[in-house]
């Protein structure tokens, strides 16, 4: 009976995602691909996105993380440490080049527009080609399409899906600084069943560890200690105390693996931590394994600990 009304279920249950939005962002997309026919509501802002999820408007968000030029995306680290716990449970990695998108027949540009996030990412090619233009931040590269439609910017640095979405044309494609960038976004939940373990998962953690010498050394430490592989850390401040910060780090390997237990157990000890999340890389780049560092070898010397403790061994 149970199992029947899980299956009927899952077959007529569409989740409701929040996505930072309007639509025709680059995350509306991340979203399509990690959450194929399920219900999209675009946010103006990261953090209303991921307030949806908590408050239960939405069952997950997609939100971006991070960038192969311009790195973290700030909004979101805050956004994720701060306020009730939510955790990544899978993610996607687009490539990234920009349109520039103007008012059909407009004539000079004098503003451009977009996320500064992609500002950064298309500098050179806008001191090359539009070098009398002001840049203007905006909330997200389709807000800025939505401010050239409303006459408030003359152009602005879109996704190229964002032409499809807005009454504008194209005064140029395949803008980027850096060929082959890329944007990673991750589509979050609240706590609930984690993603099995894949063999290429990467695991999320935030560490508010106390100001004294040492601190984020001792931590890295029970990481690299155990032959697990960081593939990111950034700091930023707890907006609480001037100089004080918190560690985001995302290293290779699942929660539920042996020797990420063990870690996790050991810094758990050590500092407070805030778990984001496991789950599969979009990479699917498989977890390094230094020798005698693999879950077999701590499963074998958790088994020899016990035998001793039963008095079977020595
Ligand atoms: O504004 C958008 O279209 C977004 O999805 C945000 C965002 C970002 O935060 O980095 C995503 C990908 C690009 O790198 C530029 C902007």
């Amino acid at each position: 009976m149970k199992s029947a009304t899980r299956t009927v279920a899952s077959l007529t249950l569409v989740l409701r995602i929040a996505y930072f939005g309007p639509e025709g962002t680059f995350t509306e997309q991340a979203a399509r691909a990690l959450a194929p026919g399920e219900d999209l509501t675009p946010y103006e802002t990261v953090r209303l996105a991921l307030q949806a999820v908590r408050d239960g408007a939405a069952d997950a968000a997609c939100v971006p993380i991070e960038n192969s030029v311009e790195g973290v995306v700030p909004a979101t680290l805050d956004g994720l440490s701060d306020g009730d716990p939510l955790v990544a449970t899978a993610e996607t990695i687009l490539p990234i080049h920009f349109s520039v998108l103007k008012r059909p027949g407009s004539g000079e540009i004098r503003t451009v527009a977009s996320h500064p996030h992609a500002l950064a990412q298309v500098r050179e090619w806008l001191e090359t080609n539009l070098p009398d233009a002001t840049p203007v931040a905006s909330s997200s590269t389709a807000a800025a399409a939505v401010g050239v439609v409303e006459g408030d910017f003359d152009a602005a640095v879109s996704a190229p899906v964002a032409i499809e979405h807005y009454p504008l044309e194209e005064l140029a494609t395949g803008v980027a600084d850096v060929r082959d960038a890329q944007t990673r976004f991750l589509m979050v939940r609240r706590p609930g069943e984690l993603p099995a373990p894949t063999g290429a998962d990467r695991t999320s953690i935030v560490a508010a560890a106390v100001n004294r010498t040492g601190t984020l050394s001792d931590l890295l430490v029970e990481l690299a200690g155990r032959g697990i592989n960081l593939t990111r850390i950034d700091a930023r401040p707890t907006r609480n105390n001037f100089g004080e910060y918190r560690f985001f780090i995302d290293f290779e390997g699942h929660v539920a693996e042996p020797r990420i237990i063990d870690a996790m157990t050991a810094l758990r000890r050590r500092c407070h931590l805030r778990f984001l999340g496991s789950h599969p890389r979009a990479d699917g780049v498989a977890a390094t394994i230094e020798e005698g560092a693999g879950n077999q070898d701590f499963l074998d010397a958790q088994a020899w600990v016990d035998a001793v403790l039963k008095g079977e061994g020595a």
